[in-house]
């Protein structure tokens, strides 16, 4: 474990009867950091959240939050501030209940921010929460989370419902808060192409493991493109691991995993064929594409990672 970590996970795993939600997941992640926990429907994203946030207890493994196991343990639990858009309150609560309920369990809640990202969203003061939209809810989860100023806040794909503008508003508000009051944040998402530019640390589950956990400059670091004649594309790639090959008519784009070396960049040239990033949401794409044996990709990808 890492003591100064503000999540050290080894080895956890949890199961629900026959299904396995994680397995042997093991990273840190370090004191004011913006995490992104990607990955597929049912990958086990939201299992590892309850799980670091002391909802619920691992089947086998450890895991500390600021050095202290979770579960039931209080002086961690008023450092975390689980937002989701599927919040359940009480049948009565409006919008305000949600404001003067939150500073009594969070002790670091800025009422004034509270305030403004309320009018941010423009959310109805009065409306009751089980009126509201889902776009409200999220923007209610948005508010509590960021307000908050938990030292570790958990967003759980705290966009649902958001129209685009209010999506934008939303990454604003957390950049330009987190700027002033750095802390811990760890989101899920699916939509990773608005996200990925403010991520510090990408960790991405598949099937209950963990395949990538990378710093924002080791993602670029994983795997690069080749694209051009189809034929040349295979000629040059010929000895690197592919992960996914995209084929239009006599044209091929492939997705490569490691950087490209000395001689590929020759070859390229020799073949007029183009050497490119690959964009995180496309990695994804790629490395849930390959193979599920192909536990040499999965591999290489997390050890370039490590
Ligand atoms: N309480 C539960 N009982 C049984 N199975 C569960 C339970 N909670 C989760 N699972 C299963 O564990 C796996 C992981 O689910 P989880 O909700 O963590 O995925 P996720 O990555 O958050 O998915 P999504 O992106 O769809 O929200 C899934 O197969 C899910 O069906």
């Amino acid at each position: 474990m890492s003591p100064d970590a503000a999540v050290s996970v080894r080895g956890l795993a949890r199961r629900y009867g026959e299904v396995r939600a994680l397995q042997d997941v093991s990273f840190d992640i370090a004191p004011n950091t913006i995490c992104g926990l990607l990955g597929a429907n049912g990958a086990g994203k939201t299992t590892l959240m309850s799980l670091i946030s002391g909802q619920d207890r691992p089947s086998a493994g450890t895991l500390q939050v600021f050095g202290r196991e979770p579960f039931d343990d209080a002086a961690v639990l008023t450092q975390l501030c689980f937002a989701r858009e599927n919040q359940a309150y009480p049948d009565t609560f409006a919008v305000r209940h949600v404001l003067t309920t939150c500073p009594l369990f969070l002790p670091h809640w800025d009422a004034d921010f509270a305030d403004e990202l309320v009018e941010t969203f423009r959310l109805p003061l009065n409306h009751k929460i089980r009126k509201l939209s889902r776009g409200q809810l999220s923007a209610v989860a948005i508010v509590a989370g960021l307000a908050s100023r938990a030292p570790l806040t958990f967003l759980d794909e705290p966009y649902l419902g958001l129209d685009p503008t209010a999506r934008r508003r939303f990454y604003d508000a957390l950049l330009r808060d987190y700027a002033e009051h750095p802390r811990t944040i760890l989101m899920s998402t699916h939509l990773i192409g608005e996200v990925e530019g403010f991520f510090e640390q990408v960790l991405v589950i598949d099937d209950g493991r963990l395949l990538v956990d990378a710093s924002a400059e080791d993602i670029a670091e994983l795997a690069f493109t080749v694209s051009g004649p189809a034929k040349a594309v295979e000629a040059a790639t010929g000895d690197r691991q592919v992960l996914e090959t995209h084929r239009i008519g006599g044209l091929a784009s492939a997705v490569v995993l490691g950087t490209p070396d000395a001689a590929m960049h020759r070859r390229a040239a020799e073949s007029g064929l183009e050497i490119g990033p690959v964009g995180l949401q496309d990695l994804i794409a790629a490395l849930g594409a390959a193979p599920h044996g192909s536990a040499e990709a999965r591999a290489h990808g997390q050890e370039a990672t490590r």
